[in-house]
């Protein structure tokens, strides 16, 4: 992690603010007493990304990948904790504030035929987050052009419409008007979950250059660690909501050392059928996918009920993240993980 301790401020002209900075985050939906009881759909989520690095959220459906987006993008107000873009508070700013962040921080949605107007050219949709800016005429017509150059498509497609576009290529428009206005953080959800395997690996080499090329944060938010790993430094696990485990993405996926990480890596599809069988049983044989020996509770570790490796201080004590052998696990257990 990025962070410099609280009040270092002889190392400060040293140590690099991030680029997006998420602390103690905690996401409630709805209100009252019922909404106050039930768990969060965030609960007590921290983590940076340094300026040129990508981070990749990952965790099943349900576990809050989007939510974490939302309250990123302004779309979620958090209940409780820290939002920061590079530096500034977001979360605590008026929407007036917020709205000049808009060049800074931009989003690419999963479905590349439904987050573009089909009534719209590609120029229009291109010069719309530029002239929100102040951008207007022929720079931003300009601009749009040299965009859709930056992600390999002509710069006279500014004038044709979605529909006379493949799926890929509408996912580098969508990259295209994300990046048009300069951004410094980019939340990445799912870009290419929608896409077949090749054009998959054509989007994710373009975003790693972009990044490359002009320093850009992202948020990659995807299923399973198989998408992220290719562009993401780093990873964080997430399930019901809480940081299950962090760390290099390398380290994560070669030696998770948290039950639900094996549990996920294990499920992912892998191109070799053999690879897949071996993991299967490997996932069997340690107990995943049973039912655990202890019943789930508001106060432990929220995998308890699907975990193998449980025991009472599973169901007592919300394990705090831990160093154990190269990432960061939220598990009592995580020296006896089973190996994948
Ligand atoms: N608008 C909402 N109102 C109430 N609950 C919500 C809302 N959006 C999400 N949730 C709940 O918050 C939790 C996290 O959902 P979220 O969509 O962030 O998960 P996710 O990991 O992004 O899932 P997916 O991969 O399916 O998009 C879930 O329990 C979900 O039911």
């Amino acid at each position: 992690m990025t962070t410099a301790p609280a009040g270092a401020t002889a190392l400060s002209a040293t140590v690099r603010v991030p680029a997006l900075e998420i602390r103690d985050l905690v996401v409630r939906y709805g209100s009252g007493r019922k909404a106050r009881q039930a768990p969060p759909a965030i609960d007590r989520v921290s983590f940076d990304i340094a300026p040129g690095e990508t981070v990749g959220l990952v965790g099943e459906s349900g576990s809050g990948k989007s939510t974490i987006g939302k309250a990123v993008l302004g779309l979620q107000p958090p209940t409780s904790g820290t939002v920061k873009l590079h530096g500034q508070d977001i979360t605590a700013m008026s929407l007036k504030q917020r709205s000049r962040l808009v060049a800074d921080l931009r989003v690419v949605f999963q479905d590349p035929y439904s987050s573009l107007n089909p009534a719209r050219t590609i120029g229009q949709t291109l010069v719309e987050p530029l002239r929100l800016m102040g951008v207007k005429g022929p720079e931003a017509l300009q601009k749009a052009r040299a965009g859709l150059e930056s992600v390999g498509l002509p710069a006279d497609a500014v004038d044709r419409y979605p529909s006379q576009f493949s799926g890929g290529q509408r996912q580098r428009i969508a990259i295209a008007r994300a990046l048009v206005c300069d951004p410094k953080v980019v939340v990445l959800d799912e870009p290419v979950s929608a896409l077949d395997l090749s054009t998959q690996a054509q989007v994710l080499n373009l975003l790693a250059d972009l990044r490359d090329q002009r320093g850009l944060a992202f948020l990659f938010i995807a299923h399973d660690l198989g998408v992220v790993r290719f562009l993401s430094q780093r990873t964080v696990v997430l399930y019901r909501g809480q940081v299950m485990e962090t760390g290099p993405v390398e380290a994560v996926s070669r030696a998770p050392r948290h039950p639900y990480t094996v549990a996920l890596t294990a499920a992912a599809p892998v191109p070799r059928p053999a690879e897949q069988a071996a993991r299967r049983a490997a996932r069997e044989a340690a107990g995943f996918g049973t039912a655990g020996a202890a019943a789930p509770s508001a106060t432990g570790c929220p995998f308890v009920p699907r975990c193998p490796l449980a025991t009472d201080v599973c169901v007592t004590e919300r394990p705090p993240l831990r160093l154990v052998e190269g990432t960061e696990a939220a598990c009592h257990h995580a020296e006896r993980v089973p190996a994948l």
